[in-house]
């Protein structure tokens, strides 16, 4: 396996061409001209008193695979520092970035995706990817508003409510990543990121305030996400769909490039502690609906791998009757 693609910061500085590993046929890039959908909204605050919120939570798990999370305990303001944060990392020189260049086949650091494959292509993006140890305070807020979210999830399932969180283990992770789109030559043949669920449990996702890019898949078709600034989109990953037992759909999603205004966003993925293993939960699983996957263990490695030939890893976990 193999070595690092270059920046696209980089390639913007260097002027010229656009490398041919960007560019998709035409058309690929992906259409702007969709309807915005109206991804659910959950009130946060009221989730461990109102059995409304949390039918609410449920239709929008079971439907969306994603809602928009406010009363979340974190400001506007504060989370404008987020992004502003987001932002000046990708401004440094060039030369202060690389001090943090992630190493081939890492995936913390600053740079673009491993390639896995000669015919893989280049999404339009450069990454910082590290554990939010560096953004402490962010890192705790998100840990209890995850866990006030997995708890909902498991009671809106009927389910004790520490399902979720036992099974993905006392020492599961947040990782961080920040992600720069610069502006981009050619929108339409260049993507910014590939549609993809995530590996994760639960993605919260912190959008930039005053760009859309972001599409939701649903019912086969795609949507832009509306981007509330004081809203997370939390988003149901793989590894949520598996416990579920498909009761909650990992939301696919994509970003389109732009040409007029780069985009930050910064997502922070809710990752299973390390050989933890992760299947249907036992209360979701019986006659009327059986096992609908397998159990798997350190999901994150082998979904890299699929993901980068855009396949989808959950369809390897599903049990075929
Ligand atoms: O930039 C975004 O809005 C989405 C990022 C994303 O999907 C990811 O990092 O997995
Ligand atoms: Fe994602």
């Amino acid at each position: 396996m193999g070595s690092l693609l270059k920046t696209v910061q980089e390639v913007v500085l260097e002027g010229g061409q656009v490398p041919e590993y960007f560019l998709y046929k035409d058309g690929h890039g992906g259409s702007r001209d969709v309807p915005f959908i109206d991804i659910p909204i959950v009130d946060v605050g009221l989730l461990a008193t109102s059995s409304q919120e949390l039918q609410k939570l449920n239709s929008a798990l079971t439907n969306f695979g994603c809602f928009q999370a406010i009363n979340h305990g974190m400001s506007v303001e504060y989370l404008n520092q987020l992004r502003e944060i987001t932002r000046e990392f990708f401004q440094l020189p060039l030369e202060e970035k690389k001090k943090y260049l992630k190493q081939e086949n890492d995936i913390e650091g600053y740079g673009n995706d491993n390639v896995y494959s000669d015919q893989q292509k280049g999404d339009w993006n450069d990454r910082l990817f590290l554990s939010l140890s560096i953004v402490h305070e962010y890192s705790e807020k998100i840990k209890s508003i995850s866990e006030i979210i997995l708890k909902a999830m498991a009671r809106s399932l009927n389910l004790e409510e520490n399902c979720f969180v036992e099974q993905y283990g006392q020492r599961s992770k947040l990782n961080g990543r920040f992600t720069l789109y610069p502006k981009c030559p050619r929108p339409d043949l260049i993507v910014g990121s590939k549609p993809h669920g995530d590996a994760s449990a639960i993605t919260l996702l912190l959008q930039d305030q005053s760009i859309d890019g972001l599409q939701i898949l649903k019912d086969n078709q795609w949507f832009k996400a509306p981007s509330i600034p004081e809203a997370l989109l939390v988003n149901v990953g793989d590894q949520a769909e598996i416990s579920s037992n498909g009761a909650f759909k990992s939301a696919r999603h994509k970003v389109l490039t732009n040409s007029e205004r780069e985009r930050i966003s910064l997502a922070v993925f809710y990752v299973p502690e390390q050989d933890k293993l992760v299947g249907p939960l036992e209360g979701l699983i019986d006659e009327s609906r059986p096992k609908l996957y397998t159990t798997v263990k350190n999901y994150v490695n082998t979904y890299l791998q699929y993901y980068h030939q855009g396949k989808k890893a959950i369809e390897e976990t599903k049990i075929q009757y």
